[in-house]
């Protein structure tokens, strides 16, 4: 499934219309037809629907979902924001159909009273005021009602978007609805990933309304949701004569003498996740306490790291501040130019005044930053980064030649030529010291596993989300999941997974 900024929702439907032949009413009538397929089930007789329509195309949709309902058993009342002379075009089409099936609209400017009185009354509002063609603070007649309707008690559906978003996930300081549901028409915008707009969406349906394929690539989209087919299609199949050699044999060079659970929560990540082999480096003094726990692994002594005979290497979680490691980092980083090597936690603090070094490898560098490590990477703050996410990753996997791994509630996967990926998978239980040194490990077993990076990278922030999902799903709270359950849980994640392979 795409994800889509506002110019490229435009340009596809552009091409739609132009270039395919299917008119703008007609994709107008699919959208209404699916909204209205989506809402039916849960509409009952009598019920005070209240429908809100604006001037633009979203006020179309409007429209058609209002003379539908015009033909169930609930009450509709319809109500315009604009002056309905001033429609046009798609909009105005389907308010002559609306109005020719015996629909009949009111004004807001009109009569504010009654207007007040329906919302009281309501218990759906649809939301047709703005969609994807809103630009800056909505202009106040459109604010009052905003406001108005994020006040009323009934449920609150918005079309496509919420009213006063702007969908490219800008940010924004102006009122828009707060939505208990919205039915996304096509495919997601980019606002339902970035946090201040992510909050006014509620519960998301994407309904398709039949646009081809093909319109996305004449646009040029290259940003796509994770789904569980994605994986399915492109986990690693074991090959039956296959020994340890043939899945990878990593290195794993992290924790210090105050933070040994970072080395361990990584090494069993990447063991229950597939590794064929794993070496681990600590400092000596921790060694004892991870060699007792981990008796899969291999050590490697800090003094005497050599990267031979290795596939990939993976270094940062709890590692330490200090300058000797700093040195360590950059010498891997330029030593394993060859193979995948993850780069996350101290390792990411080591490297931000040395990122070019990330240039010079021929095997693209995995770096997993969340935003707070991704904002002193950058120099910018944390708001900076997580208000235009999608635009500072696809720059910086660009610039650096790297496989961008920007982690938050939609983790983003950036590969070296601009194409993202969002995980959809995950949940708060996530945010807890460890899950990330988890990621870390996955992130290393599925390199040396997967044939495409991207797909390794991909899988894993799924599987590390689908994990947490599953917990909290079956056993757990969002408060009590551990790093360690997170581990623990891999196995029969990764079994339903394997299972559904076998039908691919
Ligand atoms: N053929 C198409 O392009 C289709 C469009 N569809 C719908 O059309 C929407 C996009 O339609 P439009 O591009 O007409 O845009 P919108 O309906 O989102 O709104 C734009 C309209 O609002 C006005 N406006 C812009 N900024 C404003 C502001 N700050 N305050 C108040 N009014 C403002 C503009 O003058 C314009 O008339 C989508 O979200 C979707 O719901 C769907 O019907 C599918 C087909
Ligand atoms: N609210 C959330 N929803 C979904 N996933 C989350 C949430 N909070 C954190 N995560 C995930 O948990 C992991 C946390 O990583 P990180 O912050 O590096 O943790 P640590 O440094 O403690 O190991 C990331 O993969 C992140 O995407
Ligand atoms: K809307």
């Amino acid at each position: 499934m795409h994800v889509v900024s506002r110019e490229e929702m435009r340009n596809i439907d552009q091409y739609t219309i132009a270039h395919i032949g299917l008119g703008g009413p007609v994709l107008m009538e699919n959208a209404g037809r699916a909204v209205y397929a989506a809402l039916e089930p849960d509409l009952k007789a009598g019920e005070q629907v209240t429908v809100v329509i604006g001037k633009g195309n979203n006020g179309g949709d409007g429209f058609v979902i209002a003379r539908l309902l015009l033909d169930s058993e609930v009450c509709v009342s319809t109500w315009l924001v604009a002056d309905p002379g001033k429609i046009t075009g798609d909009a105005a089409y389907h308010m002559k159909a609306y109005l020719a099936s015996g629909g009949k609209i009111m004004q807001v400017k009109d009569d504010q009273e009654g207007f007040r009185r329906q919302l009281e009354q309501a218990e759906l509002i649809v939301d047709a005021l703005l969609g994807t063609g809103v630009h800056g603070a909505p202009y106040p007649e459109y604010s009052a009602v905003i406001s108005q309707i994020n006040q009323s008690k009934a449920q609150v559906v918005s079309i496509d978007i919420p009213s006063g978003i702007p969908a490219s996930g800008e940010s924004f300081t102006h009122p828009a609805v707060i939505a208990d549901r919205t039915l996304t028409l096509e495919c997601p915008k980019l606002a339902q990933f970035v946090e201040h707009a992510a909050r006014c969406f509620g519960t998301v349906h994407v309904l398709p309304i039949g646009i081809p394929r093909l319109a996305y690539r004449k646009a040029g989209v290259r940003r796509e949701v994770r789904t569980r087919a994605d994986v399915v299609r492109t986990l690693p199949v074991r090959d039956p004569f296959s020994h340890k050699g043939s899945h990878g044999k990593g290195l794993l060079i992290a924790g210090a003498a105050e933070m040994p659970g970072a080395a361990f929560f990584s090494a069993k990540a990447a063991l229950r996740s597939g590794i064929g082999l794993l070496k681990v480096s600590v400092p000596d003094s921790i060694k004892p306490i991870i060699a007792g726990r981990l008796p899969e692994t291999m050590f490697l002594s800090r003094d005497t790291i050599s990267l031979e005979g290795l596939t990939g290497v993976a270094i940062g979680p709890g590692l330490g501040r200090e300058h000797h490691v700093g040195l360590l980092v950059r010498r891997i980083v330029e030593e394993s130019g060859a193979m995948p090597c993850v780069i996350d936690a101290d390792g990411l603090f080591h490297l931000k005044n040395h990122l070019d070094l990330l240039r010079r490898r021929n095997v693209p560098a995995v770096l997993s930053p969340h935003s707070g490590e991704m904002a002193a990477l950058m120099g910018m703050s944390v708001k900076d980064i997580e208000s235009d996410r999608f635009t500072i990753a696809k720059m910086f996997a660009e610039k650096y030649h790297v496989y961008l791994v920007l982690k938050g509630k939609y983790t983003l996967v950036t590969a070296p030529d601009g194409r993202q990926v969002v995980n959809s998978t995950g949940n708060a239980a996530l945010a807890k010291g460890g899950s990330g040194d988890v990621l870390t490990g996955i992130l290393l077993a599925f390199l040396l596993q997967h044939k495409q990076m991207m797909d390794a990278a991909c899988n894993a922030v799924y599987l590390h989300g689908a994990v947490a999902d599953d917990l909290v799903g079956h056993t757990h709270s969002l408060l009590d999941v551990l790093a360690t359950d997170v581990i623990d849980a891999i196995p029969p994640v990764l079994h339903r997974l394997y299972g559904d392979i076998g039908s691919r």
